[in-house]
C-alpha cells in the first residue's frame, strides 16, 4: 500500500547458510578464491541493493579502509589469554558486538 514503510532485513542474506560456508564465523576466506585472490560475493550486501541502496557506500568504504589500515599499521591486536571472542551481537537498528577487551600492542 502507498506510504507503507519497508525495512529490509539484511541479516537474512548476510548470514544465509545457503550463501556462506561459515556464516556465523569470522572467516576472511569467504572472500578469497583457491589462489588467495579476492572474490566479490553477490550475497555481501551490507549497503543494501537497488534504488534505495546506501548513498554513502563509497565514502564509508574509503573511511573504513583508512581507519583499519591505520590501526593495523600501528598496532598488533590480540585477545586476552584463553578468551574466545564471540560474533554474537546486540540486535537493534544495527547489530553491535557485546563489549569485549583486547590487547593493542605497538608494532
Ligand atoms: C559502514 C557504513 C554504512 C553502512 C553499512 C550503511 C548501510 C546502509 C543501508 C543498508 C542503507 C539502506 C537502508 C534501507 O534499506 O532503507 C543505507 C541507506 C543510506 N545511507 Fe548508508 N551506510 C553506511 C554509511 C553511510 C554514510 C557514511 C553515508 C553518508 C555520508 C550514508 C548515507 C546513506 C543514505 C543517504 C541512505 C538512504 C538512501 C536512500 O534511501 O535513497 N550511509 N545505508
Amino acid at each position: 500500500m502507498q506510504g507503507t514503510s519497508v525495512m529490509p532485513n539484511l541479516t537474512s542474506v548476510l548470514f544465509d547458510k545457503t550463501e556462506w560456508e561459515t556464516p556465523d564465523t569470522f572467516n576472511p576466506e569467504h572472500f578469497l578464491d583457491a589462489e588467495g585472490k579476492f572474490v566479490r560475493r553477490d550475497a555481501f550486501l551490507p549497503f543494501s541493493a537497488g534504488k534505495r541502496a546506501c548513498l554513502g557506500e563509497g565514502l564509508a568504504r574509503m573511511e573504513l579502509f583508512l581507519f583499519f589500515v591505520s590501526l593495523l599499521q600501528t598496532f598488533c591486536f590480540s585477545t586476552l589469554d584463553g578468551v574466545q571472542l564471540s560474533t554474537e551481537g546486540i540486535i537493534g537498528a544495527t547489530r553491535t558486538p557485546y563489549p569485549f577487551k583486547i590487547y593493542a600492542t605497538a608494532r
